[in-house]
């Protein structure tokens, strides 16, 4: 991450007369906002970047200028002409009233390459591949006939961790370690039914895909000047990644083909998702290509696995900085599964603290701060600002989960304010938008619920958590790490104990 923000310095001190002469001539759309929208004053040419290279924590800076400027603010980024937005007043304007409008994702190069030219869900543009892509998840690859038929899944790879835990008594545990390898079983086995060869390659080389794409590419502010991607190195680092995570994939799915055409008799409810995809091809009813469900794998890999360890993570986290917060919650799941001396899901739906619990974690931690960039598709006036065609808009979930008005005590950890609670993460709460909203809100929603319940109930069941000796709770490390999603900065290192009612550890 240090690389990457020196390497932004590198760029400002010496490649300046170079972006100078290009961008004068190919910036566009770019100023024609300045009037019109509030923000912070711009340099020539590099307009705003050098405010917001200020920290790598890019949630935070924002959530700093519009503070300042306002909930919807405007900065120039290097060529592109960007939109703020962080009050769920404005999230709402953008998400509901104008969603239309600003349903698209922007052009960026590193998802051309890793997305198979945005044939993916995430930056598909919006029209009727993108439709149509969305309709096979909830009828099919994201429903919740089909998140329950992997249920059985959950539970074996959840009692591995709890297992894995388990055989280290005595010492202290990375848990985020842990998780994150718990989270990543459980989707492969999903995507590719039980172990296939390469899995394990294939996940080392999507977490590392995962990490070079939150880098920092110059094509992103300057989009005239992609040939600086290719002199830094990134675009060919990105290839290659990709080139063999592509390798791998490829032959998952042609020994999927083959297993098929020998058994063409696999029930519904037994097909893994890249069976789902395969069968969805073979109807012809909507033209699939290989790379098409290459790119669909990638998503649910992507979306399906990092994202539902850090919420895990920071849960965690979170209860051990708050003892009482994690008491409650533990004596629920405890008193809810005491005869059983285990936690399955048929039970787990009594654990209504828990649920709190996690709605509060993303509250304060939402896993993507701003959500995907959006990009406004025709000219748009938003309450009585006019935004131009092209513009980038960047939602702050982060910052909109904190809004002192909406929020009292924004920064405590109190799940408490959950409790008799409407607000939910489904997209029609406005002050609470970890999925997003609209119609970009994740498709994954039912499949990552599971996936953060269930870990939690059993780590809390199981065993008793503190921090290991000479560690206290107020000097804890909450820091987080640079990236699209944040992560916890340094892994969740506890000490664990058994529970004497479990049936697995004691
Ligand atoms: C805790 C877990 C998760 C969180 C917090 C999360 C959050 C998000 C967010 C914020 C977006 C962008 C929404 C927007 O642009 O308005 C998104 C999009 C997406 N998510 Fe998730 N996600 C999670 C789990 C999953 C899972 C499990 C999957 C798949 C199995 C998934 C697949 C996707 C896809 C494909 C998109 C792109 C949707 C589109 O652009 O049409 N996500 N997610």
């Amino acid at each position: 991450m240090e690389f990457q923000i020196s390497l932004f310095q590198v760029f400002v001190a010496f490649f300046l007369p170079l972006v100078l002469f290009v961008a004068t001539r190919k910036s566009r759309a770019g100023n024609l906002t300045r009037r019109l929208i509030p923000g912070p004053r711009k340099l020539p040419l590099i307009g705003n970047l050098h405010q917001i290279a200020v920290s790598d924590l890019l949630h935070r800076t924002l959530r700093d200028l519009a503070n300042k400027h306002g909930p919807i603010m405007h900065l120039q980024l290097g060529q592109v002409s960007t939109v703020v937005v962080s009050s769920p007043e404005m999230a709402m304007e953008i998400m509901k009233t104008h969603d239309l409008v600003f349903a698209y994702r922007p052009f960026l190069v590193v998802a051309m390459i890793t997305t198979y030219e945005c044939t993916d869900i995430a930056f598909s543009p919006l029209g009727n591949y993108w439709r149509h892509l969305r309709k096979i998840c909830t009828e099919e690859l994201l429903s919740a006939a089909r998140v329950e038929s992997f249920r059985s899944i959950r539970e074996a790879e959840v009692l591995n961790l709890v297992k894995m835990i388990k055989s280290d008594e005595g010492l202290a545990v990375n848990l985020s370690e842990k998780v994150f390898a718990m989270t990543y079983a459980i989707t492969a086995r999903a995507a590719f039914g039980e172990k296939c060869r390469d899995q394990e390659a294939f996940i080392t080389t999507v977490s590392e895909e995962t990490k070079v794409n939150s880098g920092f590419f110059i094509s992103e502010f300057f989009p005239s000047l992609k040939f600086l991607d290719i002199i830094s190195g990134l675009k060919h680092r990105v290839e290659k990644i990709h080139g063999e995570a592509d390798r791998i994939i490829g032959n998952i799915v042609k020994d999927h083909k083959e297993s098929r055409s020998k058994d063409t008799s696999k029930d519904a409810d037994k097909e893994d998702l890249v069976d789902v995809l395969l069968r969805v091809q073979e109807d012809g009813q909507f033209p699939l290509t290989d790379n098409n469900v290459k790119a669909i794998i990638f998503d649910i890999f992507s979306g399906g696995s990092e994202t539902s360890a850090t919420a895990v993570d920071w849960a965690m986290a979170e209860m051990i900085k708050n003892p009482s917060v994690m008491a409650k919650a533990q004596a629920e799941v405890r008193e809810a599964f005491q005869g059983k001396g285990n936690v399955d899901e048929t039970g787990i739906h009594q654990l209504k603290y828990l649920k709190c619990v996690i709605k509060e974690t993303l509250r304060l931690h939402p896993v993507f701060p701003l959500l995907l960039p959006r990009e406004c598709s025709q000219s748009c006036e938003v309450k009585g600002f006019e935004i131009p065609s092209k513009t980038r808009v960047l939602i702050n979930a982060w910052a909109i989960g904190r809004d002192p008005n909406h929020w009292p005590q924004p920064e405590k950890f109190d799940p408490e304010r959950f409790v008799n609670s409407a607000v939910d993460f489904t997209g029609t709460n406005f002050e609470f938008i970890p999925f997003g909203a609209g119609r970009r809100i994740c498709p994954g929603l039912l499949f990552a619920v599971p996936n953060v319940e269930l870990p939690l109930a059993q780590l809390l069941f199981h065993f008793d958590w503190k921090l290991p000796s000479g560690m206290r709770e107020q000097e804890f490390d909450m820091r987080e790490a640079f990236g699209i999603s944040v992560r916890r900065k340094n892994d969740l290192v506890l000490l664990p104990s058994p529970y004497h009612a479990s049936i697995i550890v004691t």
